[in-house]
C-alpha cells in the first residue's frame, strides 16, 4: 500500500467515513452469510477495503425498513424534510476533501475532478432541500357548481436507486435528493466498484439526523439485489443510472409489479463543429466534452463531426490540445487525465493522429487518442466508447451532420459549435437529444433537467422536473354532501 493511500484511508477511518457494512434501518450490518467483496484502487490495483457482499435477503430487510420509515418520513412537513436535507448538504460540504479522496481512491478520477464531483453531488441535496418546500398541488375548475376538483402531489413510496461507478456520489444524490424531498424513502444499490463513497454519504445522512430507514444502502450481488427490488410490491419506484443493457432488463423486470421507472442510460454524443465556429472555442469545448472523467461520462462527446472547411485545422489544434493532457494516478500533482478502461478498439481504416495504445503506466491507463478518417459505420462511432478516444468524422453539409448525429439509438447529449444564430436553433431542434450544448462542452448542472430520449432513457433528473419522478398525482373529487342529501329527499 502506498504511503499516500495509507494516510488517506487512515484519515477517512478517523473521520468515521470509511464504512464497509451495508446500512439497513439505521444500523450498519454485515452480509448475513459474512461474505465480503474487495474494493480496488483502479490506478494501482491495491485493495482499499473489503465491504459486505449482500444479496436478496438483506435487500428485502432494507425494503422493509424503508417501507416502515416511509410512514413517518412522508408525514413530516416539507420544512422538516428540507431541514434534514440542508444539514446533510452542510455535512457533505464540510467533508468535501475526504469524500473527494475517497472518490479518487475507488474510482480513479483526478482529485481535483473528484472534489468537483462532491461539489456537484452536494448541490443536488441543497437544491432539493429548497425544492421540498415547493411541491404544489392544483385546483381544477369543476364541471358542476357543487363539486371541487383538486390535484394533490403525493410521494410515490419506497424507491430503489441503482447507480454506476463513474460518478459514485453525484449519481446517488441526484436521485436520493428529490426522493427524500418528496417524502419517499430509498434503498440505494451503488456500484460494487465504488460502494465506499455511497456508504460515506449515507453515514453523513445519519449524522444529519435523517431518520433510520429513510436511506438504506446494500451492495454485493447485483442481479439478486435487483431482483429483490423489482419483485417487491413495497418498492413503487426504480430509478437507475447505468448501461442501456442493464436498464432494459430493469424496465422489463419492473413490469411484473408495474413500478414507476426512470432510466438514465448510455449516450453516443455527437459534437458538431461547423466551418463558422470559433476554432479555440470549439477545441476547448470538444476537449472538455470528450475528456471529462477520462471520457467516462454518459454525456461525453463520443463522435466529433467536423465540417470539411475546418477539418484539417481543427484536427491539428485538437490533437495538440489532447497531447497536453497528463495521464496518471488521480492523486498525482496536476493530473488532468486518468483512464480506467477503454471498451472499444481503434477500427480499421481510421488514422491514428495521437495515442492509440495502452499507456506505459499499465493497469487501466490508456493514452488519450485522436483518430481521423473515421466513418459512421465503424464501431467507434456506433458504440459508446466510454474512454479517452476521440474519433473525428468529416461532413459537408448541415443536413448531413444532422443525419449523422441522429443515426444512433442513443439520444442523451449533443454539442454544436457555430457562430450562426439561425443554425443554432435549426440544428438544436433537429437533433434527437435530451441535452444540447451550444459553444459549450460542460452542460451538467443541478438546476436544469438531465436525461435522454430514444434508448438513452426515461424521465429527467435535476431541476424541478426531477421531483416529478418521485410524485404521483392524486385527483381529489369533493361533492357538497348537503346539496346531495337535498336531492335524495
Ligand atoms: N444517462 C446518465 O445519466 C448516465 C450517468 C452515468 C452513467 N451512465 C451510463 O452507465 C454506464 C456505465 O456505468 P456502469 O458500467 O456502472 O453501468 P452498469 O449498467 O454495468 O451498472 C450500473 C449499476 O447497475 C448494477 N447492475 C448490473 N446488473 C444488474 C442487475 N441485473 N440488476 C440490478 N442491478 C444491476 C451495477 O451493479 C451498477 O450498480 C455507461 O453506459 C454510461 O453511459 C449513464
Ligand atoms: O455520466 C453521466 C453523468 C454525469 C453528469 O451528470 O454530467
Amino acid at each position: 500500500m502506498s504511503v499516500g493511500m495509507k494516510s488517506v484511508t487512515d484519515r477517512l477511518r478517523d473521520s468515521g467515513l470509511l464504512r464497509t457494512q451495508g446500512l439497513i434501518g439505521g444500523k450498519w450490518i454485515d452480509a448475513y452469510d459474512g461474505k465480503t467483496l474487495e474494493v480496488h484502487n483502479p490506478a494501482t490495483g491495491e485493495v482499499i477495503a473489503n465491504v459486505s457482499c449482500m444479496g436478496g435477503k438483506e435487500t428485502k430487510d432494507a425494503i422493509s425498513s424503508a417501507f416502515d420509515a416511509f410512514n413517518s418520513w412522508s408525514k413530516l412537513t416539507a420544512a422538516e424534510r428540507s431541514k434534514g436535507l440542508r444539514k446533510w448538504y452542510d455535512l457533505l460540504m464540510a467533508h468535501k476533501e475526504e469524500l473527494g479522496q475517497l472518490i479518487t481512491l475507488e474510482q480513479g478520477k483526478p482529485l481535483k475532478e473528484a472534489v468537483g464531483e462532491v461539489d456537484y453531488g452536494a448541490k443536488f441535496i441543497e437544491f432539493y432541500a429548497e425544492e421540498a418546500k415547493r411541491v404544489y398541488g392544483e385546483i381544477i375548475p369543476a364541471t358542476l357548481p357543487d363539486r371541487r376538483l383538486f390535484v394533490l402531489k403525493q410521494p410515490v413510496g419506497v424507491a430503489g436507486a441503482i447507480t454506476p461507478w463513474n460518478f459514485p456520489l453525484a449519481m446517488i444524490t441526484r436521485k436520493v435528493g428529490p426522493a427524500l424531498a418528496c417524502g419517499c424513502t430509498v434503498v440505494v444499490k451503488p456500484s460494487e466498484f465504488t460502494p465506499l463513497t455511497a456508504l460515506a454519504a449515507a453515514e453523513l445522512a445519519l449524522q444529519a439526523g435523517i431518520p433510520p430507514g429513510v436511506v438504506n444502502v446494500v451492495m454485493g450481488n447485483a442481479p439478486d439485489i435487483g431482483d429483490a427490488l423489482l419483485t417487491s410490491p413495497q418498492v413503487r419506484k426504480i430509478t437507475f443510472t447505468g448501461s442501456t443493457a442493464v436498464g432494459k432488463k430493469l424496465m422489463a423486470g419492473a413490469a411484473g409489479t408495474v413500478k414507476k421507472v426512470s432510466l438514465e442510460l448510455g449516450g453516443n454524443a455527437p459534437c458538431i463543429v461547423f466551418d463558422d465556429a470559433d476554432l479555440n472555442v470549439a477545441v476547448n469545448g470538444a476537449l472538455a466534452a470528450k475528456f471529462r472523467n477520462s471520457g467516462q461520462t454518459c454525456v461525453c462527446a463520443n463522435r466529433v463531426l467536423v465540417q470539411e472547411g475546418i477539418y484539417e485545422k481543427f484536427a491539428d489544434a485538437f490533437s495538440k490540445a489532447v497531447k497536453n493532457l497528463k495521464v496518471g494516478d488521480g492523486f498525482g500533482e496536476g493530473v488532468v487525465q486518468v483512464e480506467t478502461f477503454v471498451e472499444d478498439a481503434v477500427s480499421k481504416g481510421a488514422k491514428v493522429l495521437l495515442g492509440g495504445r495502452r499507456h506505459s503506466l499499465g493497469m487501466t491507463f490508456y493514452e488519450p487518442t485522436v483518430l481521423s478518417n473515421v466513418k459512421s459505420e465503424m464501431l467507434v462511432s456506433r458504440e459508446e466508447v466510454f474512454g479517452p478516444v476521440a474519433p473525428l468524422l468529416c461532413f459537408k453539409t448541415e443536413e448531413e451532420a444532422i443525419h449523422m448525429a441522429n443515426d444512433t439509438n442513443a439520444g442523451l447529449a449533443a454539442y454544436i459549435f457555430t457562430n450562426n444564430l439561425q443554425r443554432t436553433w435549426r440544428v438544436s431542434e433537429a437533433l434527437e437529444y435530451g441535452l444540447v450544448g451550444v459553444n459549450e462542452g460542460l452542460i451538467s448542472t443541478e438546476v436544469a433537467p438531465f436525461g435522454g430520449v430514444k434508448q438513452s432513457g426515461l424521465g429527467r433528473e435535476g431541476s424541478k422536473y426531477g421531483m416529478d419522478e418521485f410524485l404521483e398525482e392524486l385527483h381529489l373529487f369533493i361533492t357538497d354532501a348537503t346539496n346531495l342529501n337535498d336531492l335524495l329527499l
